[in-house]
């Protein structure tokens, strides 16, 4: 049977529409071009002042203040990306920032680069959470993006050990939803000789490949990404990687969100250096990160609470790891509170618990995830 034919007759009201978003698009573009200058502005006097570009309060706020003013029909969640790019491309004419993340293209860790800096920036990929660390510590990247937490599988070790033993410290945080995909050069579930990916991806996706592929060697490589350039040398191998990383590698997806829980989130820290970055100064709605030890005596953890409670001042997280020190049961205490120490109740909890631990660490005051 012959198709129907295609109706190429301009429809008047869809080109009338068209005419219009034309014209505001060229309204848009001017309107940012003079946003733009307006940064470029702002850059000369920061260089004048000798002070940093990156200000993660003033963007949490700019987005803020962006959604409450947003009348819709745009939705919500729409702004804070949108504003995010304008903002990237507008400090990129300041400064170029070099962001260093656990690579190779296609990874989580850098889509949450690029979420939370926007796509303006200069991409340093890293071949471990090490070498990010060790990358920005020396200069070589104005901040680092690593991984914090998971949803599922809980804290990233290697991330709050290092927090520990490095001058850097936190400016920021963003969260990612991360979905997971079994990707491969085959079109097929037969035939896989091993399953290549990250450790973590590995564990967040434990029950559906001990279900499907219960005698699959699953190989830990040293990121999700690298698994996938792997499987695409390889067609024996399957990576649990991005669709992105898919297809940047030229995979086939075939097994869609395979993480075991379909909410799988991550969490990441934006760190810099304290001698290149100042603590942001306080956006409204801030975070205050520290890492601390108590000696090892009843009642102890309850002490290092009751400053907190003293002072109304919020805990939002409570990790703890072993210190691996001579007394095996000493431990690491990963503390997020609520709020900036420029606020007198915050100040003062922290004065009160530095006073019963036997260490104390303050990781960062950043501004919170604004989405
Ligand atoms: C323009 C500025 O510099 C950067 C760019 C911003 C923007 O485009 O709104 C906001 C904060 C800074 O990270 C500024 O500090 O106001």
């Amino acid at each position: 049977m012959a198709d129907a034919p295609v109706n190429t007759t301009p429809n008047p009201a869809l080109t009338a529409l068209r005419e219009q978003i034309d014209a505001l698009d060229r309204e848009l573009l001017a309107l940012l071009n003079r946003r733009a200058s307006l940064a470029q502005a702002v850059g000369e006097l920061k260089k004048h002042e000798g002070s940093v570009v990156f200000r993660p309060e003033r963007e949490a706020q700019v987005i803020d203040g962006m959604k409450a003013a947003n009348a819709g029909p745009l939705k919500p969640e729409s702004v804070a990306p949108i504003w995010r790019e304008i903002m990237s491309a507008c400090r990129a004419l300041e400064t170029p920032t070099r962001v260093a993340y656990l690579g190779p293209a296609g990874t989580f860790s850098e889509l949450a680069a690029l979420g939370y800096f926007g796509s303006s920036i200069v991409r340093v990929p890293c071949a471990s959470i090490d070498e990010v660390f060790r990358t920005t510590t020396a200069g070589a990247a104005d901040f680092g993006v690593v991984p914090v937490e998971n949803s599922t599988e809980g804290v990233v070790a290697r991330s709050l050990d290092l927090f520990l033993t490095t001058p850097l410290f936190i400016i920021g945080e963003t969260s990612l939803f991360v979905r997971h995909n079994l990707l491969r050069k085959e079109q097929s579930l037969a035939d896989i000789k091993a399953i290549v990916a990250h450790p973590q991806a590995l564990a967040q996706c434990h029950g559906w490949l001990s279900y499907h592929l219960p005698d699959v060697e699953r190989r830990p490589v040293a990121s999700n990404a690298e698994g996938a350039r792997l499987a695409a040398l390889d067609p024996t191998l399957a990576a649990v990687a991005s669709e992105r990383a898919g297809s940047e590698y030229g995979l086939h997806v075939v097994a869609p969100a395979i993480q075991d829980d379909p909410h799988n989130r991550t969490r990441f820290a934006i760190v810099t250096h304290p001698e290149r970055h100042p603590t942001p100064q306080a956006s409204g709605h801030d975070c205050t990160s520290l890492v601390v030890s108590v000696n090892n005596r009843p009642g102890a953890v309850h002490d290092m609470l009751v400053p907190l409670k003293e002072h109304g001042v919020s805990m939002t997280r409570f990790e703890s790891r072993p210190a691996r020190s001579a007394d095996q049961w000493e431990y690491y205490f990963y503390i997020d509170l609520q709020g900036h120490p420029e606020q007198p109740a915050l100040s003062q909890a922290l004065a009160q618990l530095r006073s019963v631990c036997s260490f104390f660490k303050l990781l960062g005051t950043y501004p919170l995830d604004v989405h």
